[in-house]
């Protein structure tokens, strides 16, 4: 697996060293944000390949409640993102979920989560998992200086969106990211969450693209018919 940060080698963080300090007693939890409408494979393969790689003891998924950058976009309850995701990630000992961001008011903000976080796992370096598309955008996230303060990035490759350059550029540009995002190359699958809600619209298949749990969800509740 390829595993480079932003100054080209594998990051030696603050946790590492604890970790050391203390015989094994500083952890690593991956967070995993997203509007997971729906989860779907490409999510679960991005988060338990950034768990064996980063060594994550666990891995957070934090649906989002609403996504300040999805404004103007007609997306799920979040209720129901939740229980897709928490029948996606049941049978996962190492997959956990939080209802941190659907039960907070206001614009779900991830520099607010990973307050939280910090405060709830104070023994714990956090990861947040973002895929290469999203990370394009996370020096204009709210608060973009102070996440980088507070975790770091593992940036999965997604299909169709190339991060080498961005990351160049940002190594430039953007001194306080430095050795702070770390690119990971996971297994390409080109799935999305708007591929998969146009094929229910048109009446198509997502067998295989997300786990049967889900999909029989989808189909109980009757989702993404009108799309
Ligand atoms: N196929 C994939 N491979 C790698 N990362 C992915 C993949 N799909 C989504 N991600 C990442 O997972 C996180 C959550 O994604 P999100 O819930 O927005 O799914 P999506 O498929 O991108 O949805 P949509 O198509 O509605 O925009 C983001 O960081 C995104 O980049
Ligand atoms: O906090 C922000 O300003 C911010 C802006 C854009 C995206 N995010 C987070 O990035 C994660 C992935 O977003 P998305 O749209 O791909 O589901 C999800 O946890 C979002 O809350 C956060």
């Amino acid at each position: 697996m390829l595993v480079v940060n932003l100054s080209g080698k594998y990051a030696r963080t603050a946790g590492d060293k604890r970790m050391e300090d203390t015989g094994g007693k500083v952890y690593r939890l991956g967070v995993m944000g997203g509007t997971f409408d729906p989860i779907h494979y490409g999510h679960l393969v991005a988060a338990e390949t950034a768990r064996i790689e980063f060594r994550l003891r666990q891995v957070l998924f934090v649906p989002t409640g609403n996504p300040p950058h999805k404004q103007e976009k007609k997306i799920s309850p979040g209720e129901l993102r939740f229980e897709m995701v928490r029948r996606a990630v049941a049978d996962n000992p190492n997959f956990s979920l939080s209802r941190l961001e659907i039960e907070r008011q206001g614009p779900s903000y991830t520099i607010d989560t990973l307050r939280i976080l910090r405060k709830d796992h104070p023994e714990s370096d956090l990861y947040f998992i973002t895929g290469t598309d999203a990370l394009r955008e996370i020096f204009f996230w709210h608060e973009a200086a102070e996440i980088l303060k507070l975790t770091n990035f593992v940036a999965v490759s997604r299909p169709g969106y190339e991060a080498r350059d961005f990351l160049e550029q940002a190594r430039k540009e953007h001194p306080e990211a430095q050795g702070r995002i770390s690119l990971l190359e996971v297994p390409a699958l080109a799935i999305s969450s708007t591929d998969v809600r146009a094929r229910v619209g048109r009446g198509q298949s997502i067998r295989y693209l997300l786990p049967e749990a889900v999909r029989r969800f989808i189909e109980e509740k009757a989702l993404y018919r009108m799309t």
